[in-house]
Order: structure tokens, then sequence, then C-alpha cells
């Protein structure tokens, strides 16, 4: 029986996930609040359509960093897709390259990266910029070469958020078999060697992504970046998009939800930096939301996994189709001829008070 929602795949990967790797993938940091608010943050605001302005069906196509892609949802870096399925990123990326969508491959992929760009879609490729530059700049060598088209640099990350159900899990690495594949350093031939680890580094400073920036003519966007302060500084560090995010929740824990955060970061950058956010995105009335608050696109995290643990690469373009159906029906129901046409009048914050008319 095909899911007729995100939250009908969500119970059913719950059913079939051990639970542990289920807790793995849906948890969230300490008490999990800015997990619960990302997806509560959609809820309560309201959509008031506009009518007989005869938009036409509504396109979804859209371009972002040099991308071309066929809908406005960008398949956010989750890691260890062969924990969800067997064939983990490769899936993955044949359901994005399918429909058109861009795929950021998480640095934490159990799939090496020039493996996953066999299937031709647009990829962007997720970094944690290492203490060690010779690896990171080695790193950035390899995914260039295996046609990367853009960087997301997560900054939210400068040490590992506290996930308790994990702890209690006792879920502390990958099981044998399966490692971070672009972990492994290639020697001369191409030969992988062994794995290291993850570096977080509260040492990274912009001065990193001033390097970063000098390594490569790859556009980079940062990925985490919340306070408007910080959105005006990343103008100056020549970035060329930022992702407003909370990392689903995972990081410091009771972060508002980014749909929160998003007008005044627009308001601080302007036109001058594109706005992907993501956190809580599950309908596509919530992009349309995102949208109308400054987002040009948004990404989604764990739907992905919940679609490869049903599916595979099947279950990943099904969350891609119910999403795109979603949202054409949600712009044309607005009277939206295209993302670009929601604006925040459509928008309705609920601090209701009754009114009437009293004469
Ligand atoms: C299981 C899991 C793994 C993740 N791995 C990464 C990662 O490797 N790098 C990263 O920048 N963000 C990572 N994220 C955060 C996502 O990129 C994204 O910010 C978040 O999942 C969006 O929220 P959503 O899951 O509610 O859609 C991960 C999230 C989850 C749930
Ligand atoms: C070492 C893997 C980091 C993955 C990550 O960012 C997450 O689980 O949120």
């Amino acid at each position: 029986m095909k899911a007729l929602s995100l939250r009908e795949l969500e119970a059913a990967a719950r059913a079939l996930l051990e639970p542990g790797i289920h807790d793995l993938f849906a948890g969230g940091s300490e008490d999990e609040v800015s997990l619960r608010a990302n997806e509560d943050a959609f809820a309560r605001v309201g959509l008031v359509p506009r009518v007989l302005r005869g938009r036409g069906a509504p396109r979804l196509d859209t371009e972002l960093l040099g991308c071309r892609a066929s809908l406005p949802i960008v398949l956010a870096p989750t890691a260890f897709h062969r924990l969800a399925h067997p064939e983990g990123e490769r899936a993955t990326a044949r359901a994005a390259a399918a429909a058109g969508a861009i795929f950021t491959v998480s640095m934490a992929s159990t799939t090496a990266i020039e493996d996953i760009a066999q299937a031709g879609g647009p990829l962007w490729f997720q970094l944690y910029l290492q203490p060690d530059r010779g690896f990171t700049e080695a790193l950035v060598r390899r995914v260039e070469a295996a046609g990367c088209k853009a960087l997301v640099v997560t900054v939210d990350s400068p040490v590992f958020g506290r996930r308790e159900r994990d702890l209690r899990n006792g879920f502390m690495d990958l099981p044998p078999g399966l490692c971070c594949e672009n972990m492994r350093p290639l020697g001369p031939d191409g030969e992988r060697g062994p794995a290291r680890s993850i570096a977080f580094s509260p040492t990274l400073s912009w001065a990193d992504v001033d390097w970063l920036r000098e390594l490569t003519s790859l556009p980079i966007a940062l990925k985490g970046v919340l306070h408007p302060e910080d959105a005006k500084r990343s103008l100056d560090s020549g970035v060329d998009a930022l992702f407003v995010s909370n990392h689903g929740g995972r990081q410091l824990d009771t972060v508002p939800a980014p749909l929160e955060l998003l007008a005044p970061i627009a308001d601080a950058v302007g036109d001058r930096l594109p706005l992907v956010l993501d956190g809580g995105v599950r309908r596509g009335t919530d992009a349309l939301k995102a949208f109308a608050l400054g987002a040009r696109a948004v990404a989604i995290g764990r739907p992905v996994l919940w679609g490869l643990a049903v599916g595979g690469e099947a279950g990943v373009a099904h969350v891609l189709s119910l999403l795109r159906s979603e949202l054409e029906r949600a712009l044309a129901l607005c009277g939206c001829g295209s993302a670009d046409d929601a604006s925040p009048e459509l928008l309705h914050f609920s601090r209701w008070e009754p009114r009437w008319r009293t004469s």
C-alpha cells in the first residue's frame, strides 16, 4: 500500500527500522525542543489564498547555485544512508537524478562520492571543515573531480550535539562493514585508505571560510546560519548561499524553528544571497510558507531516510513525487504561478482575537 503522505511514510519506516536506527534518524538533541518546534512552526502559520488571479498551472523549475532543478526542494545532507537501505546513497542519488532534484551528499555518507556521482544528477557536497587543512583540501579536490556542483559547509557543529536517544541505545559508531567512505584518503592510484573519523572543531572561524573561498571556485553555501548578524557577516565572505537550518533539532537544543528565524535573515541579506530553509518540511504547504517568508528553496532530511527505508530508490522517488504534487496544488490553491509568487500577504499568524461588526 503506497503512502499517501510523508506522515504515512514515516509510520511505515518506523515499523520497518530496527529501533536503534529509527532513533538515530528520528532523534534530536537533549529535550528535543527544537525538533518538535520545527514541524509545529509550520502548523501555526495559516495560508490565506488569493483567488481569480489566472496564473495558470504552477511552474516548479528553478536554478540554485548554478544548477538547474525541476523543483525547489533539495535533499538535505543526511549521514549513513546504508543504515536505511543496502543500496544507500546510490539509491537516493538515482531517485534524485530521475526527479531532477539536487542531492546534497553528506560528508558522512556510507558510499564514496565517486560511486554516488554515477547516478548523473546534480550533486552538492556537505563539508565539515577539518582542522587538518591538508585533508580538507584533498577532499575538496576529490569532490570537484567527482563533479559536485557546490560545497555546503556546515557551521552549526563546533561540537557534536548531545543525542540522548543514541546514548541510551548505545549507538556509538557504524556497524562493521560500513564506514564514512569519503573519510578514506585516496592513494595515488585512486585506492581508498582506512577511514578517519570526522572532527568537530570549536576553533573554526570566518578565517577558515576565507581559506576555503580561496581554495575552490565551487559555489559555497553555509549551513546552519541563524543569526541575522552572521547572515550579514557572510555577505563579506564571498559565500553564495545560506541554509537556514537548526540541523533538524540535533545540535543546540531550544533553537527556534528556522521558519521563525527566516524573515530577519531575508531582511539582512536582501536579494544578495539565496536562502534554503530546512527543518520540519513535510508538506507542499510547508514549502510554500517558507517561500513566502523569503526562502528560494527548502531542503528535506528525514523524509528521504523514510523513503529509503521503505522502498529504496522507489521510496525516495515517492517522497519527491508526493512533495512535488502537493507543492503544485498548494501554489495553485493560493493563486500562485510559481514559488516566486508566494509572498507574506498569503500568511496568517494566529493571535486570534474575535472581532465582529458592532454597527
Ligand atoms: C539522520 C540525520 C543525519 C544527518 N546528517 C547530517 C550531516 O551529515 N551533515 C549535516 O550538515 N546535516 C545533517 N543532518 C541535518 C540535515 O541536513 C537537515 O538539516 C535536517 O535533517 C532537516 O530537518 P528535517 O529532518 O526535519 O527535514 C542530519 C539529519 C538527520 C536526521
Ligand atoms: C558524524 C556524522 C554526523 C552526522 C550528522 O550531522 C547528524 O547526525 O546530524
